[in-house]
């Protein structure tokens, strides 16, 4: 067992803001050291005590330049070589939110340089099996999320559910060596890196997907992404089992900072407290005279329990916000690093028997203790039992049948071969009765009689077969029934459903439908290397269908166009285009690579064969003989050549391996985009819907078109990072935009063009121009409640008409931004 504190990193994140709040160098000990300077009007505010330098120690300190590989081989590539050699292992990143811990951990969402540690890692594994084959390795990935205390298993197929909410929990065991187990946390078996990338992308995008506007995923809960490892050294017995954690934990910040209320000050509870057991563990873990570690207070000290004083080689990374504003929380984030510096883990290789080798090895130890226990008793003990032993069952199973008392019993002792013996001389017994007579019915026989025979033949063949077949017709005729009911089931099933799609046929706002073509790559594009990977198989539709949000169907023509118009401006759609380009690019340079590589293959498989040709033809000049066993110096010059071929095949081929791991990453980032896309352009819509709801509510209650409501003016950029409730009426009563929430916060994109379009339809002083056709065909007439303005019917129901309003609305801004251009 060996002895390890927790090692500390801090990364500092890329800003503009001015430098000098902060400077990296070395302590007395030559040790890495980051200094915040804190200006004096901060020093007099929050910072206590005025102090003005704060300084803490570091393993190594990442500036705001240093690249994801520099984090990797620094930080990662030391405890993954651990957990290869047996050892279990844990990173972890903490700061507070916006900080980089997912872009360090899981990496960013634009570029392939700016993978995480876990891609990282998966590649560095996978690698690492193919280059040490004299051991047999076996990978398993399991994905867990901890949102208000509660597990979620992302691996979960079930994850299609739209909140995390709806998802089974997972739950903690703890077995009677104080061993944690995780109830229903699905464990994948991965057996290649890209098996492996899937399941990480699959949990990525499952998070994105249940992240509703309460739990926006990574700020507010904590990830943890785990690879189990196993190998044993061929013909081996002793089987290595490790474990490394890779944890996003949620923002650190304290509750006063994040200026929240309501569900989300519950929740930032949650989080604080789960991060403030965390600190206990820490403080009583770096205190020595405690002896209790209060582990259990919460889900995710109990998960990490080993990864924090226990069998682990733990990582921290601290990552650092350094604008004035962020100060105060990276000192604490610092400060926290500190206390977990000083915790000690004891580590040693998990190492344990295989259970098969270990069966033939117990097997083995009983034939030994047979032996000794025959030369301790004299009496060799073999699986036949004496001819003595065999009378004496004979006689007891006699005795027992001659025994009129019902309760009678066999009485041979516990010896399990005997036991054996006297059931075989039972049914001997049965089997060699005589049939009574078929016309006879059996007589019972009287319980007095010395020898009773036992009666459970009582029937003839023919009897016999005549209830065979009697058994048989039953059987058929329950199997018929059977079919019956399962259709008349089916049928009442398929009836329910269509009767559900005459009557509750849900509003359309409620499916994402009808958009995934607008985005998919091309199908031929996506095959590298003769294979299709993952993401493109996302976007043709096949088996993995489940993972999507729910798409494609009966979308409406007008909310398709909406679609087209928001995805056009979306705030993140230069960067999707930027990385569909990119993606080009690659499958471009893929298919040069792959003729290279073919064209390659084929010249030095024609190189072989002419040194081969050449050493035939000197074989039969009959040369060869004469001439010494070196090569002459024409097989010398194609040697070489094929030499040549050889290095810049596995050149080209190495380019395409990792080009293809490339390619994958993009189509996975295109993919995740979508996801987010699609899962904006919801949010999006159903606020539409709503709006377009409270404005017909409006109209009919105060028969006053009103006010102008911006009520297009919601950015995609504030949808993405998490909704606010929608403003009370009063909000907007004064035609301009409401203050403080969502809709008040318009940086342009979708909601500056749409919102302009809209104003365009209004009058100068924000009241409803009522010339203008486009609005007041948008908000109906005041009189009519029941009728659209276009003449439209409506339906009475809120949802319907909401859906037919926003469509309403929708085709409007097309037609509009047509009329425009
Ligand atoms: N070192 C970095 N280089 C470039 N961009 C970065 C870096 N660190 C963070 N970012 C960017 O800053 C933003 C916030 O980072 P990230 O989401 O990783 O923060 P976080 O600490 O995980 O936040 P949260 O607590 O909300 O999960 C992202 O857009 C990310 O791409």
């Amino acid at each position: 067992m060996v002895k390890q504190t927790i090692q500390i990193f801090s990364r500092i994140k890329p800003t503009k803001s001015k430098a000098g709040l902060y400077h990296i160098d070395e302590d007395d000990e030559g040790l890495p050291r980051l200094t915040f300077n804190i200006p004096r009007d901060l020093a007099e505010g929050f910072i206590n005590n005025k102090k003005e330098n704060y300084k803490f120690r570091f393993q190594k300190v990442f500036d705001q330049n240093s690249k994801q590989d520099e984090i990797f081989d620094n930080v990662a590539k030391p405890v993954i070589d651990n957990v290869l050699q047996g050892y279990n292992g844990t990173i972890f990143a903490y700061g507070q939110t916006g900080s980089g811990k997912t872009f360090t951990i899981t990496g960013g969402a634009e570029k392939y340089n700016d993978r995480g540690i876990i891609p990282r890692m998966l590649s560095y594994i996978f690698e690492y099996f193919e280059q040490n084959s004299d051991r047999a390795f076996t990978a398993h990935i399991s994905y867990l999320e901890i949102y208000n205390e509660s597990g979620y298993d992302l691996l979960d197929p079930k994850h299609e559910a739209a909140k995390l909410e709806d998802l089974p929990k997972v739950s903690l065991l703890e077995d009677s060596d104080q061993n944690i187990h995780l109830k229903n946390l699905s464990v994948h078996q991965a057996s290649n890196e890209e098996e492996a990338l899937n399941l990480l992308f699959l949990g990525d995008t499952n998070r994105m997907i249940a992240e509703t506007p309460m739990n926006q995923a990574s700020t507010r809960s904590h990830c943890i992404f785990t690879i189990h490892l196993t190998s044993r050294e061929h013909g081996s017995a002793t089987l290595r089992r490790a474990k490394l954690h890779l944890v996003d934990l949620a923002g650190s910040e304290r509750v006063s900072k994040t200026g929240v209320n309501g569900v989300l000050l519950a929740e930032a509870k949650y989080i604080n407290l789960s991060l403030h057991f965390l600190e206990q563990v820490i403080i009583s873990l770096s205190d020595k005279s405690r002896s209790h570690i209060p582990y259990r207070n919460s889900m995710m000290t109990s998960v990490l329990r080993d990864s924090l004083g226990g069998n682990c080689m733990t990582t921290m990374i601290a990552t650092c916000s350094i604008d004035k504003r962020n100060m105060d929380e990276s000192i604490s984030t610092c400060r926290f690093a500190q206390r977990v510096a000083m915790i000690k883990n004891d580590v040693m290789v998990n190492e344990e028997m295989d259970p098969k080798l270990l069966v033939q090895k117990l097997k083995r130890e009983i034939q030994q203790l047979r032996e000794e226990l025959a030369m301790a008793t004299g009496e060799q003990r073999t699986d036949e039992l004496s001819p003595e032993d065999l009378d004496r069952c004979e006689d007891a199973v006699k005795a027992y049948l001659a025994d009129a008392d019902p309760e009678a019993m066999i009485n041979v002792g516990t010896d399990m071969r005997k036991i054996h013996t006297c059931f075989r001389i039972l049914k001997k017994r049965v089997l060699e009765r005589p049939s009574p007579s078929p016309h006879k019915p059996p007589t019972p026989a009287p319980m007095e009689a010395p020898e009773p025979p036992v009666d459970i033949g009582p029937y003839s063949d023919t009897e016999n077969n005549r209830l065979k077949q009697l058994v048989v017709q039953r059987d058929n005729e329950i199997n018929i029934l059977v079919n019956m009911l399962k259709k008349e089931k089916k049928r009442v099933k398929d009836a329910s459903l269509q009767l559900e799609k005459l009557g509750q046929r849900p509003p359309s706002s409620a499916r994402g439908e009808g958009y995934s073509e607008s985005f998919s790559t091309s199908t031929s594009e996506s095959r590298v290397n003769g294979h299709v990977s993952a993401g493109s198989r996302a976007n043709t539709g096949n088996s993995d269908d489940w993972r999507r949000p729910p798409v494609v169907g009966d979308m409406s023509v007008g909310r398709q166009e909406a679609f087209e118009l928001f995805r056009r401006d979306y705030h993140e759609n230069q960067k999707i285009e930027h990385n569909k380009q990119v993606l080009k690019q690659c499958y471009a340079e893929a298919k040069s690579l792959g003729e290279k590589v073919n064209t390659l293959r084929h010249s030095i498989n024609h190189l072989k064969s002419q040194i081969e040709h050449h050493r035939m033809t000197i074989a039969m000049q009959g040369l060869s003989e004469s001439q010494s066993l070196e090569p002459d110096e024409e097989e010398v010059r194609l040697r070489g050549r094929m030499e040549e071929e050889k290095a810049s095949y596995k050149e080209t081929f190495n380019r395409l391996k990792t080009l293809k791991t490339e390619i994958e990453h993009l189509q996975h980032l295109l993919e995740k985009a979508k996801v987010k896309l699609m899962k904006d352009f919801e949010l999006w819509w159903a606020d539409q819907v709503s709006l377009s709801q409270q404005e017909n509510q409006g109209s009919v209650g105060s028969g006053n078109t009103g006010t102008v409501r911006n009520a297009w003016a919601t950015p995609p950029a504030n949808i993405s990072r998490g909704r606010t409730p929608s403003p009370a009426p009063s909000d907007t009563s004064q035609g301009g935009l409401p203050q403080g929430g969502r809709l008040g916060r318009v940086r342009g994109g979708v909601a500056g063009s749409i919102a302009t379009q809209l104003r365009a339809s209004n009058s100068a002083d924000g009241r409803i121009n009522e010339e203008s056709p486009p609005r007041k065909q948008l908000l109906g007439s005041s009189s009519s409640t029941r009728s659209s303005p276009s003449g439209l019917r409506l339906t009475g129901d809120p949802q319907a008409d909401a859906d037919i309003m926003a469509f309403v609305k929708a085709r409007q801004n097309i037609l509009q931004q047509t009329q425009k251009r």
